[in-house]
Order: structure tokens, then sequence, then C-alpha cells
């Protein structure tokens, strides 16, 4: 899929730095990989990112043996190698063992597209991680709360600074997180990083201030038919118990973060106005939330309807207190992804292994993986802090636990050793 300039255009996408570079989409070994038109080889990109931001010299043979000894040598607990680019926080790391690369972008034209394409960009995105509540919510059997708490603590260990831990719900309509007292108990000695909860209402606000939540989210919808099949009232009605539940946070001095769901399309109405996502996005914002998180809840956008969305939203809520969550069912996650950072979005949600799906949304699959979005923004240089060793460690973990393959398209590719022959591209 090539953008066509005029609908990019159309889109005032120029002012996101994009009106000389357009992106197209190609597939590598079964997975959409992001690559700019002007920077025709893949390695330009590595390059620039790894010249750029520690200025290492490298030699891409050496540091793929590294990457790979480490990475299928490493027990989970064990971290990726920091030596040079290759799996450590800020770079991606890219297994290819047949061809020697420089690590310098030597040609000037090459560095001026990528500095085009980057300058928009936020250098740092915090991954919010939702695996945990979004990812496990969904799931058939009922996964037992030692395996949520360990995947918990897995995640927390390689760096995510967020960790959505679970919800307090009703367990009639979502049986997989009656044990949300538990798994609060379980993980209420840890620091440093934040745990928000879902809370629908006030009774589960007071249910997680009570098990020691010391962040909760409440989640409206853009859809009026997807607000009622889900938490079974209006969106007015949601955003009265909502403010409710802001006002009392604010006794707490607790965050409250919001979610809008369905924001371009809705398993019942189909399309959603984006007025309509940037209604529900500035009531949650007025009263009192810190960051609204923006859910393709059926994975139905592309970046021709999440950039008009966005538009909508950012035009009522700063872009810094805003943040995406997308759903994977058409694969358009990681474009949708791009095009948001482009926009200045700094936050992005997203679920190890790819787990997920909401119960309420019937057909729709899995979250964006994790994997591949930390994947994605190290190979464009931003910073996360995520370990990708650690954070693969974590998706293996919870993937043998549900004895299925991963949702990750990077975790399947490293995970089978496959090597992209770059040259053939
Ligand atoms: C909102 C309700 C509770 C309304 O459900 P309701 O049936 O209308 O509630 P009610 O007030 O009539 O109460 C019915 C029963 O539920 C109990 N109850 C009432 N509230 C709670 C509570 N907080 N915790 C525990 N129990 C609760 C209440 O005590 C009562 O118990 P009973 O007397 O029958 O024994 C229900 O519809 C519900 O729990 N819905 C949640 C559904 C859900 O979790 N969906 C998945 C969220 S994912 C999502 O929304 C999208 C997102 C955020 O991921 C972003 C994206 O992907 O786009």
């Amino acid at each position: 899929m090539v953008l066509n300039p005029k609908v990019l255009s159309r889109f005032t996408l120029w002012r996101y730095s994009l009106s000389h570079s357009f992106i197209s989409l190609n597939r590598l070994s079964g997975s959409v990989m992001p690559t700019i038109v002007g920077v025709t080889r893949l390695e330009n990109l590595q390059e620039l990112n790894c010249s750029d931001r520690a200025q290492r010299a490298h030699s891409w043979r050496r540091a793929s043996q590294e990457f790979s000894q480490t990475y299928y040598s490493m027990s989970p607990s064990t971290s990726l190698s920091r030596n040079g680019c290759i799996g450590c926080c800020d770079c991606n790391p890219l297994p290819l063992h047949n061809h020697q690369y420089s690590t310098y972008a030597n040609d000037s034209k090459d560095k001026h597209a990528m500095k085009k394409v980057l300058d928009g960009m936020p250098k740092f995105v915090k991954v919010v991680e939702v695996g945990p509540r979004d990812g496990l919510q969904n799931e058939k059997n009922i996964v037992p709360t030692p395996v949520k708490v360990e995947l918990i603590y897995r995640l927390i260990s390689s760096g995510l600074s967020v960790v959505e831990a679970t919800s307090f719900v009703s367990p009639k309509w979502v049986p997989q997180i009656a044990d949300a007292k538990d798994v609060m108990e379980a993980i209420k000695e840890v620091q440093g990083v934040r745990l928000p909860v879902l809370t629908p209402n006030l009774k589960g606000f007071e249910a997680a201030v009570g098990a020691g939540a010391k962040e909760v989210a409440v989640f409206a919808s853009a859809s009026e038919s997807f607000s009622r099949s889900n938490i079974n009232c209006s969106i007015d009605d949601s955003l009265a118990r909502y403010r409710e539940i802001t006002l009392a946070a604010k006794k707490h001095a607790m965050p409250v973060r919001g979610y809008v769901s369905c924001v371009v399309g809705c398993p019942v109405e189909g399309s959603v106005l984006p007025s309509k996502v940037a209604y529900v996005a500035k009531e949650l914002y007025d009263m009192g939330c810190f960051e609204i998180s923006l859910g393709d809840t059926i994975g139905v956008g592309t970046p021709g309807t999440v950039v008009p969305m966005l538009e909508a939203v950012m035009s009522v809520v700063p872009a810094e207190n805003l943040a995406v969550h997308f759903h994977d069912t058409y694969g358009q996650s990681l474009s949708n992804i791009l095009v948001s950072l482009q926009m200045g979005i700094g936050v992005v949600d997203s679920s190890i292994a790819g787990l997920g799906g909401c119960p309420y949304a019937k057909g729709a699959s899995g979250n964006v993986a994790t994997e591949d979005v930390v994947y994605l923004l190290h190979g464009l240089g931003i910073t996360t802090n995520v370990d990708f060793g650690k954070l693969l460690a974590a998706g293996d973990f919870i993937c043998k636990h549900l004895g299925r393959q991963s949702g990750s398209k990077a975790a399947i590719a490293l995970s089978k050793k496959v090597t992209a022959n770059l040259s053939k591209l």
C-alpha cells in the first residue's frame, strides 16, 4: 500500500513531517514492515538509528552474532547483551547473519530523508502494557492468579513503566478477572511502576482502592451501541459515572486514565464519526483524566481513518495527553501507530504476545503485540527503556502457559531464527 500524496495532503499530514516522504508497507517475512520511500534500503534505517543515537561503529555480522547468541541462550530472566546497539533498550535488534554492513548512513541524501521522517516523532515513547488485563480478560480458560502475577512481574522487569494489572468489573460479565483482589494483593509491594486497573463505576473504584490500587482507568465508548453492550449504559450515563469516579479519585489524589473505545468502528454501528470520538475524549479530559487512550477496539482502522480521528481529537485534547490503543484484526496496527507517532502521539498501548480482545466485541482479535511495537520503535531509534530480550521472555512465558503461538510477528521470527535477506528486498 502506498499512501497517495493527495490523500496525505487532504489530511494535512504535511504538518507532521510527511510532505516529502511517503510511507509504503512492504511485506517482510510475513510481517508488515514500514519502510520509507526515498530510503529504499532498510539497512540505512538501521544505520541511522545506531550511528546517530549512539555513535557506535559496529559490524552487523559481529553484532548479529552477539544478539542471537545472547537471546537464544538466555534464561527467562536474563537480558540481552547491551554491548553495542544490538538488543539494547534503544536500538532494534535485527539478526542478519549473512551480510556485512557499515553502521553509518554515509549517503547524506538518505540521512536527510530519514531526518525529515523522524523530525515530527517523539524521541521517547511510553509503552503502556495492557496484556494482564485486556489480554487475559478474553481468554476462554481461566488463567490462574499466580500465572497472571508472574506475567506482571516479568513485564515490569523488562522495563515497562506502566502495566495495566486487572479490572474491577463485574465477574458475572468478565469471569476472567474475578481474582482482581488477589492479583492486587500479590503486587502491592511493587514500587516505581504504575499498575492501573479498570473501574466501570463507583463500586469498582471503591473495590480497587480497597485492594491497594494507586491508579484507575475508566472506559467510555464513542459508540452508543457498544457502550450499552460493554457496560450496560448509554455514553452519557457512563460519563456521569466517570465524573463520580474522577471526583472520588481526586480525594485520594489518584490519577485516572480514560479510554475511548470504538474510535473508528463499532461492531454494531459500523463507522464512527471522529466528532463523536472527540466529544467523549474531551469529556473525559475535562473531568480530570490525565491521559486519554483512543481504542480501535475491533481493529478496523487504517491510517486513512485514524488520521482524521486523531485530527478531531487533537483539536480538543492536547497531543501530550493522548495515547493510542490498536487491536490488530486487520493487521493495520503498526501502520496506525506510525502515523500516530508522526502526529506527535508519545504513548502507545500494547499487549504482550498480541493477547487480547474484548469479550463484547465479537470477532475482534488481540491488541497489537508489545514485542512488535518495541521492535518498531527501537528500529526508528525511539527510546522506550524496554529490554527487548526480557520482553520476549515474558511473551514466551505466557504463550507457553496458554499453549499457543505468540501473536507477535517479531517474537515468532526471532524464535525461529528467521533472518531477512535484505539484499533481496
Ligand atoms: C459496568 C457493569 C458492572 C454494569 O453491569 P450491570 O449488570 O448493569 O450492573 P448493576 O449495577 O445492575 O449490578 C449487577 C451486578 O453486578 C455487580 N457489580 C456492579 N458493578 C460491579 C463492579 N464494579 N465490580 C463487581 N461487581 C459489580 C452488582 O453488585 C450486581 O451484583 P448482584 O447483585 O447481581 O450480585 C458491567 O457491565 C461490567 O462489569 N462491564 C464490564 C465489561 C468489561 O470489562 N468489558 C471489557 C472492557 S475492555 C473495553 O471496554 C475496551 C478497552 C478499554 O480495552 C479499550 C479498547 O480495546 O478499545
